[in-house]
């Protein structure tokens, strides 16, 4: 059976004059990697809220590791999300704790002890390459380093699904480079990963399997796809005409090139052959081989729900000692300007689990944990892979 399986899914949002979502059918199986593309407002960040239970299908069937969607009670809530590991494109970091405390909070609001999360923060630091910065705070990190402390706190837990919206958005190549070694290592702890991207260059090198969206629908689910942009954005559909009006063919698809450079060479293609495309210097139509998405991101503004439910808890007293890690995560959002973040949400929500503790027999079934299969190693092995395609000359890239 399906790990996850939406049964002719719509959504639609109360204001919306179109489903979001037009009756989809999708099963996504334990293990896979899923790129979900298609232009903006398509509805991949709707179907990643569908799937964190962010947001409920209008009509259909959502069924996630045995859970029915539509069955879930709102008290059941905080214990399947916490089954299931969430990035953002912009981070979600709690501002006012260090890398380690970031990561640690998310084993602590579950109850583990404090000898696991002493082990296991250190082996997942590790893991995203972010060893030797543990006492630093998100604005002491770069864009790249705070994506993984993201991906770590989402994964520390070993999540049996990673859901990912955009999360090389605002990153460079190099850097985005690192957060996919991380997704891939991740991916193959048996980590079932459903990732929501505009990036050509990514999909195209990782060959994993794209399901596309169009106005809602699922227009393409391809095994080992790729992602053209200039089927979505006209310009660069304009701008290929125009090379061949003036008779000249259309730039080459980096894709080809990168894969013929690393053809054979390495175990784990898909990297490699990001690797040498983001290291070849070649750029995209846009003149970055990654240029970032417009600031069209919906997801994570949806979870104020849960923080009333939070509120209300606190109000009837039921969970006093989390007022003062509420009140202050809250505020630390609201003096920065933003609103209050899905991870605070999270964070929040999270924060009641010693209320929540007794209902655990009678909630949903989490997705089973992962385990971890030696990913340290993995990731060091990605990365020297990387490594070594970003040390081959760009000659041979070029003449391939
Ligand atoms: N909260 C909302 N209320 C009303 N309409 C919404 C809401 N969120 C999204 N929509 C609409 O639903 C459609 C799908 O949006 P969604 O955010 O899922 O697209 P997307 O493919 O993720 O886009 P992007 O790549 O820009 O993030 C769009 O038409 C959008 O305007």
């Amino acid at each position: 059976m399906a790990l996850i399986s939406l049964k002719d899914v719509t959504k639609i949002y109360p204001k919306g004059t179109r489903p979001a979502l037009d009756s989809v059918n999708l099963q996504i199986d334990r293990g896979d990697f899923v790129f979900l593309v298609g232009a903006s407002g398509s509805g991949k960040t709707t179907l990643l809220r569908l799937l964190l239970r962010e947001e409920e299908a209008t009509e259909g069937e959502i069924r996630v590791a045995g859970n029915d969607l539509r069955r879930l009670k709102n008290r059941q809530i905080p214990l399947y999300r916490r089954s299931i590991g969430f990035v953002f494109q912009d981070y979600k970091l709690l501002t006012n704790r260090t890398v380690w405390q970031n990561v640690a909070f998310t084993l602590e609001v579950i109850g583990a002890r404090r000898s696991t999360i002493k082990t296991m923060v250190p082996q997942v630091l590790k893991t995203v390459g972010l060893t030797g910065k543990e006492g630093n705070y998100p604005h002491e990190l770069s864009g790249g380093e705070a994506q993984r402390v993201a991906l770590a706190r989402a994964y520390v837990n070993h999540p049996g699904i990673l859901l990912a919206d955009e999360p090389t958005g605002n990153l460079d190549p190099t850097t985005s480079l690192g957060i996919m070694e991380v997704l891939d290592a991740i991916n193959r702890t048996g980590t079932t990963i459903v990732m929501a991207t505009h990036n050509e260059e990514i999909v195209n090198s990782m060959r994993k399997r794209v399901v596309e969206l169009h106005g809602g629908h699922i227009v393409r689910d391809e095994r080992q796809g790729s992602y053209d942009s200039a089927k979505f954005f006209p310009d660069a559909d304009v701008e290929a005409r125009a090379q061949r009006a003036l008779g000249k063919e259309p730039q080459q698809r980096q894709v080809q090139a990168a894969d013929m450079a690393t053809d054979g060479q390495f175990s784990d293609a898909g990297i490699a052959r990001l690797a040498s495309s983001v290291h070849s210097g070649r750029t995209g139509r846009y003149g970055e081989a990654f240029a970032p998405v417009e600031e069209t991101l919906t997801w994570g503004k949806g979870l104020r729900l849960d923080e009333e439910a939070v509120r209300e808890q606190i109000a009837q007293g039921q969970a006093a000692d989390v007022e003062a890690a509420q009140v202050s995560e809250t505020s630390e959002g609201d003096e920065a300007g933003e609103a209050s973040t899905t991870q605070e949400a999270q964070a929040a929500e999270e924060a009641q689990r010693p209320s929540d503790a007794p209902e655990e027999g009678k909630a949903a079934p989490p997705v089973p944990p992962q385990k971890p299969q030696g990913t340290d190693e993995r990731t060091d092995g990605i990365q020297q892979q990387a490594r070594a395609a970003a040390e081959r000359p760009e000659s041979e890239g070029e003449q391939a």
